[in-house]
């Protein structure tokens, strides 16, 4: 995986060139191309994520004056600043936050994932690692994304950091996707492992992450505002990367520091919808009445700056600057995909038919209106505040060539086999299906599903990328689909489906900006598409059964 990372700035030099379709086997040399490129514009759209220029846009020092700007507020460093941390991309952005503030720092603690300096490292990536005798306090933990003893250290030294500080303080506080799982602080006499139980069981439910992190800061000494109640009467700034749709800061990590508008009653209603309540440990009852009757109600946070630096519509943009760049008409559709993968997938599925109609040739399939339709209805039940739905159709009609459809956000996956998977994959799988169940003419078409920070649910891969075929092909090589997806089972699947060629392999990334899709689209035959194929082998990072790297693409 470590090789995986050193291949990509390889790829992103290569130079743009023409390359020219027709003739016998055109169909497959597009659709290969098609797969290259959209696993490189997967990697290059992580890549504009990656905490460090975040950084650098959000903060801004004035190294005479010790004047620290975080957009437009100006805070006055002496000495006194100190930093906590929490979430998959906050080795980066501790990084770059040591780079840019480095002699005003006093102390600082973060949580970051299990193997993260050692997967930075491998990869080469040392901007986003600490200096060798840094002042700040590094904990590994929260393996799979779940809170462990770990991180539970982790949150007690974060928590004694923030209550020592006084009034003169700055505590500057980076807030990540994953942030929950790494900053665990029960409170008594709910266990560690209680907390757990409950947060895989609603998770594994359907849970929604707003549900899930309303309970969680219920539960939490520091979550909900809980961090910034601890540090008062310092000052606290937190810079956050959002990976929830619609950035809500109170729900990203959640909310250490913005007070919880939740009260006991929300939690019960969540708790009864997921048909948890009647089954709750005696410890969260306790807690849950302790907090209906707390005199104090919710941590004000009056003396905090809350500021997302960082989100998957910017993630999104830059993809579409790529996508243009080789040559696609490239449209955003939306940064707030949610909703059940199933629909999620139906959506997909009709969006690409009736695209792929548009783009056929004369004679070819040719538009269905009840398709259209029931494309439009699909769209309004999945009900994306900012989906750009008829933009992205106008632009399909207009297309003389391939078009590239993007969107990022996180849909959810009701899980009810004990298969190993994550919710990239069953998307992907579950849009080749539909694919897969009528022709689309003469289009090569892609759908690539991947999670910004490159582990899809509890697996080593960043997701996949399907096409039609690949039921049909799974077939042939004994594998059933449905089998698979019934199971939960979509690592599994793609793991063993042409040895694991269509799985996305990044190692961990260092960004988590939630996940990102494209949808494209060529027509079969096309003349004039451009590919950065550098020369007579690509390499391609798809560790085949043993792990090792397996290079796919040969001219
Ligand atoms: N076998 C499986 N098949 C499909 N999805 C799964 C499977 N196992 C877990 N998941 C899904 O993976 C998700 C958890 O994934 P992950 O650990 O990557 O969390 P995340 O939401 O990306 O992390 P964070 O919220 O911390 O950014 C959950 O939505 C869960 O339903
Ligand atoms: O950590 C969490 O709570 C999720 O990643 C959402 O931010």
């Amino acid at each position: 995986m470590a090789v995986a990372l050193q291949v990509l700035p390889r790829l992103a030099r290569a130079p743009l060139r023409p390359l020219l379709w027709g003739g016998p086997g055109a169909r497959l040399a597009s659709g290969m191309a098609l797969a290259e490129q959209a696993r490189m514009l997967f990697e290059n759209t992580i890549g504009a994520v990656l905490p460090g220029p975040m950084m650098h846009r959000a903060l801004s020092l004035d190294p005479s004056s010790g004047q620290l700007k975080v957009r437009d507020r100006s805070f006055q460093l002496r000495q006194n600043l100190y930093l906590v941390g929490f979430g998959k991309a906050v080795l980066g952005m501790a990084a770059a936050a040591e780079e840019l503030l480095g002699q005003h720092l006093v102390q600082g603690v973060i949580s970051v994932p299990k193997g993260i300096r050692a997967a930075v490292e491998c990869s080469g990536k040392q901007e986003m690692l600490l200096k060798p005798h840094s002042r700040v306090q590094v904990f590994e933990g929260a393996e799979d994304n779940l809170p462990d003893r770990d991180s539970l250290r982790a949150a007690l030294a974060i928590r004694q950091l923030a209550e020592g500080l006084t009034a003169d303080d700055l505590l500057l506080v980076l807030i990540s996707g994953g942030g929950s799982a790494l900053l665990p602080a029960p409170i008594p006499p709910v266990t560690l492992e209680e907390k757990q139980t409950l947060t895989k069981l609603l998770a594994a439910r359907g849970a929604t992450i707003q549900e899930l992190n309303t309970i969680r800061k219920a539960l939490s000494q520091l979550k909900g505002g809980g961090l910034a109640q601890a540090a008062y009467p310092a000052q606290v700034v937190s810079l956050i990367l959002s990976d929830v749709v619609g950035d809500p800061v109170e729900v990203i990590a959640s909310g250490p520091t913005v007070a919880s508008v939740h009260n006991v009653q929300d939690c019960l209603h969540i708790l009864n919808r997921y048909g948890l309540r009647a089954a709750l440990p005696r410890s969260v009852k306790t807690v849950l009445a302790r907090a209906d009757s707390d005199p104090h109600g919710p941590h004000t946070c009056g003396h905090v700056l809350n500021v997302i630096i960082g989100s998957n519509a910017l993630a999104l943009a830059e993809a579409r600057r790529q996508a243009e760049a080789l040559g696609y008409r490239a449209v955003v559709l939306s940064a707030a995909m949610q909703g059940d993968v199933k629909s999620v997938a139906t959506f997909y599925g009709l969006l690409a038919r009736v695209a792929g109609a548009h783009l056929t040739p004369p004679g070819g399939a040719g538009v269905s209106v009840e398709e259209e339709e029931q494309l439009h209805e699909q769209a309004a039940a999945l009900q994306l505040p900012d989906l750009q739905l008829k933009e992205a159709l106008e632009v399909v009609k207009g297309a003389q060539g391939p078009i590239c459809l993007l969107a990022g956000g996180e849909p959810t996956v009701q899980l009810q086999g004990s298969g190993k998977g994550g919710r990239n994959q069953e998307l992907a799988l579950r849009v080749a299906t539909e694919l897969g169940q009528r022709p689309l003419g003469p289009v090569d078409v892609l759908f690539l599903s991947g999670g910004t920070d490159g582990r899809d649910g509890p697996t080593d891969a960043a997701g996949a990328w399907v096409m039609p075929e690949l039921a049909s092909q799974a077939t042939a090589e004994g594998l059933d689909v449905a089998t698979f997806l019934a199971h939960n089972d979509t690592h599994t699947f793609f793991h063993r489906f042409q040895g694991g060629a269509h799985l996305l392999y990044t190692g961990l990334t260092g960004t988590n900006v939630m996940d990102v899709h494209f949808l494209a689209l060529a027509p079969g035959c096309m003349v004039g598409l451009y590919t950065s194929h550098p020369g007579p082998l690509l390499h391609v990072h798809s560790p085949n059964h043993n792990g090792t790297m397996a290079a796919l693409f040969r001219p």
